[in-house]
């Protein structure tokens, strides 16, 4: 059973570029409340700022909100990229994690070594990460270059990868940022077919956008985010139409 669940969680990013004193009075007396001094007197952003939100099986959430707002930052703390500075998360269920292409890749290894490794990783047998390759190999159509060292790859081909491999898992919870829909149009239908199959058979569905057709497609609940913090929360069309208001 999966779930998401976030209580006065709070992510902060030390600035150590700006030490002069004048130059860190000027910045904290011109930013508002976002960048402030932590206990250790650094600057740090607040990317994230007291977020509570209880996230079920069944439930495709939109991230919506202007660039800088956090989408992306919230993402990565689910997936466990960051630590929290403050508040509780609690995440439970297999996580798929299409937030960041070459994340998790060793870029000296091929596309078939790195889809054996992630499964040996995940507790799977050799045998099976193998199986797994062939499979992500037929879904991400990279031919030859499955065998070629990921560094070598294009931005669409490490998309490619990415999806096929965090896909053919079949994660409970999917994280997506909107980057997946970048790529090229016989790729992203073979995409889209396949997430929707992902959507009906995963808990919970995370997507970080800025495209409204993508969220009335996908998602059933919007949580806009401004500045770190959470300014609304609920069905899509409240949420998107309380923003036009
Ligand atoms: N690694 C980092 N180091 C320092 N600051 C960061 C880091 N990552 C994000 N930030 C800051 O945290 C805040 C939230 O950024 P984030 O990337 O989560 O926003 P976003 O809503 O995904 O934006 P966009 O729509 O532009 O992708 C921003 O102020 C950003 O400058």
């Amino acid at each position: 059973m999966a779930t998401i669940e976030a209580a006065g969680l709070a992510i902060e990013f030390p600035l150590y570029h700006h030490n002069a004193r004048s130059l860190k009075q000027r910045i904290l007396a011109s930013s508002g409340l976002r960048l402030k001094q932590d206990a250790d007197n650094r600057v740090v952003v607040a990317a994230l700022r007291d977020l509570s939100f209880s996230i079920g099986k069944g439930e495709r959430v939109a991230l919506v909100g202007p660039n800088g707002a956090g989408k992306t930052t919230l993402l990565r703390t689910i997936a466990g990229v960051y630590e929290p500075v403050a508040g509780m998360l609690r995440v439970e269920g297999e996580i798929g994690s299409l937030i960041d292409p070459a994340a998790g890749m060793d870029s000296l290894l091929t596309g078939r070594e790195n889809v054996v490794l992630r499964a040996l990783f995940r507790g799977m047998t050799e045998a099976e990460g193998r199986a797994l390759a062939d499979e992500v190999a037929g879904f991400a159509g990279l031919g030859d270059f499955l065998d070629v060292p990921t560094r070598g790859y294009s931005a669409g081909m490490n998309v490619r990868l990415a999806f096929a491999m965090a896909t053919a898992m079949s994660p409970n919870i999917l994280l997506m940022d909107e980057w997946f829909l970048a790529g090229d149009a016989d790729f992203m239908k073979r995409a889209e077919e396949r997430l929707a199959q992902l959507v009906t058979g995963a808990d919970i569905l995370m997507i970080a956008t800025h495209d409204m057709t993508v969220v009335r497609k996908w998602c059933t609940r919007a949580i806009r985010l401004e500045g770190g913090r959470i300014v609304a929360d609920g069905p899509v069309e409240d949420v998107i139409e309380a923003d036009r208001a």
